[in-house]
């Protein structure tokens, strides 16, 4: 990806100069085996919401900052789930890019509790009656897990676990009001490069299993699975037609694996519009229904309505742009927000009909698992962390 963005070292890390690391970052994130680093920055003043404001607000930072494009400053941050939430953006003069290979570490044992939550159980039957009286289509529930963090806890160390884990994800950690928010995402809301516009879309899902390397034959097949995929891809195909030349939205989804789970993805691919960035793109698609439901409106109605507390920066966007509009979007998903002593951790499932509350209980069950494993140095029981 070309950005303009500084690269420690030329391309190589040299032993005497200190590289960044995660722990003293106000943003990070790992992803395509380079670790990208901010430290400091200016934080935005913005008002709640990410409607065209939000954008506004950026171009004004680098304005402000006397941001060239090819200088390698970036706006970098989080942008929170639910509309009336407010963004924690910064402007950055230099981000650092370091090639990134994850440190061996070691973690104390933790307490490992995923509690059965018949509560959860009782909103994903409640979401179902509403589907089933034809209010909505679709809804995404989540639930959170309190844990404490095992004692010695490095947050280097579990954020090398996580992204060691995740290779193929984009692992974050990002300074905000709440705690340190970090996860490692699987989905790309949005990409603006010098290749263009790329969204890659997640929905329709199974728990990974022990040494499974294929995904399982019934997700491909199941057709509640590529009816609840379909609902987002239609979705940001058609939100995003207006910013593209062109648009290429294959007709059928690809199994796409991380560390404890399969879904199905689809890799949307466009031309973006002279003067379309990626937080153009990605906000013009937030909060998909990959993480809301649809329609997207009723959705947010029974998010708020059915999950006990709101979501915060869970399931809205991490990512960076430059002033050029280079950059990327992911969601915010698989995270733990670290607190003094403990974390916090979120996971949601896509409610349609045909669903289970006891499947979508096993499947935020299963997406707790990616950040608690880093979180306690434990293996995941999968084939991803086996010899
Ligand atoms: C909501 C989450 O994941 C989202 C929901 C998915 C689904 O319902 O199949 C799959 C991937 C994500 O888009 C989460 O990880 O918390």
């Amino acid at each position: 990806m070309s950005t303009g963005l500084a690269t420690a070292g030329g391309g190589t890390t040299s032993s005497l100069e200190p590289v960044p690391r995660w722990e003293n970052a106000s943003f990070a994130v790992a992803a395509h085996s380079e670790l990208v680093v901010a430290e400091g920055g200016t934080p935005l003043d913005v008002p709640p919401g990410y409607g065209p404001h939000l954008t506004r607000a950026v171009r004004e930072a680098f304005r402000a900052n006397g941001s060239r494009e090819d200088d390698g400053s970036v706006v970098c941050g989080v942008v929170p789930f639910d509309p009336a939430g407010t963004a924690e953006l910064r402007w950055v003069p230099d981000v650092v890019r370091t090639p990134w290979e994850p440190r061996a570490a070691t973690a104390g044992p933790c307490p490992r509790e995923i509690p059965d939550d018949p509560g959860y159980r009782a909103a994903v039957a409640q979401a179902l009656r509403r589907i089933g009286a034809g209010e909505l289509d679709k809804v995404v529930l989540a639930r959170t897990l309190d844990t404490p963090l095992p004692g010695g806890f490095s947050v280097d160390g579990y954020l090398d676990r996580l992204a060691a884990a995740n290779p193929h994800g984009w692992t974050f950690a990002v300074r905000t009001t709440e705690g340190l928010l970090t996860g490692a995402s699987p989905e790309l809301v949005a990409a603006v490069d010098a290749t263009g516009l790329t969204s890659h879309p997640l929905a329709g899902s199974r728990p990974r299993r022990a040494g499974q390397t294929q995904p399982p034959a019934d997700l491909l097949a199941s057709a509640k699975d590529r009816r609840e995929h379909a609902l987002v891809v239609d979705h940001i195909a058609a939100r995003l037609a207006p910013l593209v030349i062109d648009l290429d939205v294959p007709a059928a989804p690809v199994p796409t694996a991380t560390d404890s789970m399969w879904h199905l993805g689809t890799r949307i691919t466009g031309t973006p519009r002279p003067g379309v960035g990626s937080l153009d793109a990605a906000l013009r698609i937030h909060p998909t229904p990959a993480v809301s439901g649809v329609p997207v409106e009723a959705a947010l109605d029974l998010v708020r309505t059915l999950e006990p507390e709101p979501r915060g920066n869970y399931a809205g966007l991490v990512g960076w742009t430059d002033a050029a509009g280079n950059g990327e979007w992911a969601l915010v998903l698989r995270c733990a927000l670290l607190r003094p002593g403990s974390a916090r951790l979120s996971a949601g499932a896509g409610v349609v009909a045909g669903s289970t509350p006891e499947a979508e209980h096993a499947e935020t069950a299963a997406k707790f698992a990616t950040a608690l494993a880093a979180l306690t140095g434990d293996d995941l029981p999968g084939e991803a962390h086996q010899p």
